[in-house]
């Protein structure tokens, strides 16, 4: 099953609660929340009050992506928002380990998270704790950007390491790309400019692959 997570870094930010409800009626799966603090990213998003306003308006899953430095300081401010995913970047944390441990301990799912050029080897030893990997086929820290090739190989990568893990991609997510990530192995679509620049089921749709 093809799960879609629109980015809401792309939607209008006056109307977020409407679009939330748009986004469910359209077919999305998960809420793609993308949190960046301008230092481990250049650019500066929003935070966990945010998210706890949108939590009463929507039930879909909050997926929430930290770009954010050292993550562990914040966990329990994302939990309490409603998340239901909270995704740490292995770049952003010395700790990783003590971070995921501290995801699940509120019972709530555990993703990490890779920069373009990290490579697979590094989540060794963690990839048997976390729920999901979320792949970055773009740099982080901006929408609309074009999607890496090789981003293509660390799926591939990852599904062998280990079949049963969830693979989310984030990044120059379209039509054409969703095709090529899913025979990659990944089952997570993120897209933001892709869902938003038109008619939101039509896209959510055609990430599934038309269907
Ligand atoms: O995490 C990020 C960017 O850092 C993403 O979630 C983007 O928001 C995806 O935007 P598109 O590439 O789909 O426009
Ligand atoms: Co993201």
């Amino acid at each position: 099953m093809i799960k879609v997570a629109p980015s809401v870094l792309a939607a209008d930010f006056s109307i977020l609660k409407e679009e939330l409800v748009s986004l469910e009626k359209a077919g999305a799966d998960y809420i793609h929340l993308d949190i960046m603090d301008g230092n481990f990213v250049p650019n500066i998003s929003f935070g966990a009050p945010v998210i706890k306003e949108l939590r009463k308006c929507s039930k879909l899953v909050f997926d929430v992506h930290l770009m954010v430095e050292m993550p562990e300081r914040y966990i329990e401010d994302f939990v309490n928002a409603g998340a239901d995913i909270i995704t740490v970047h292995v770049e952003s944390t010395k700790h990783l380990d003590r971070t995921i441990e501290l995801i699940k301990s509120y019972g709530i799912k555990a993703g990490v998270t890779l920069n373009p050029a990290t490579p697979v080897e590094s989540l060794k030893y963690i990839i048997n704790k976390v729920d999901m990997v979320l792949v970055m086929s773009v740099n982080p820290g901006f929408g609309g950007q074009s999607f890496i090739e090789y981003s293509l190989d660390k799926i591939k990568e990852i599904k062998n390491m280990r079949p049963d893990v969830d693979i989310e991609v984030d990044g120059g997510i379209t039509d054409i790309t969703a095709k090529r990530v899913i025979e990659a192995g990944a089952n997570v679509l993120v897209a933001g400019s892709y869902v938003f620049n038109g008619d939101y089921k039509e896209k959510i749709d055609s990430l599934r692959g038309g269907k």
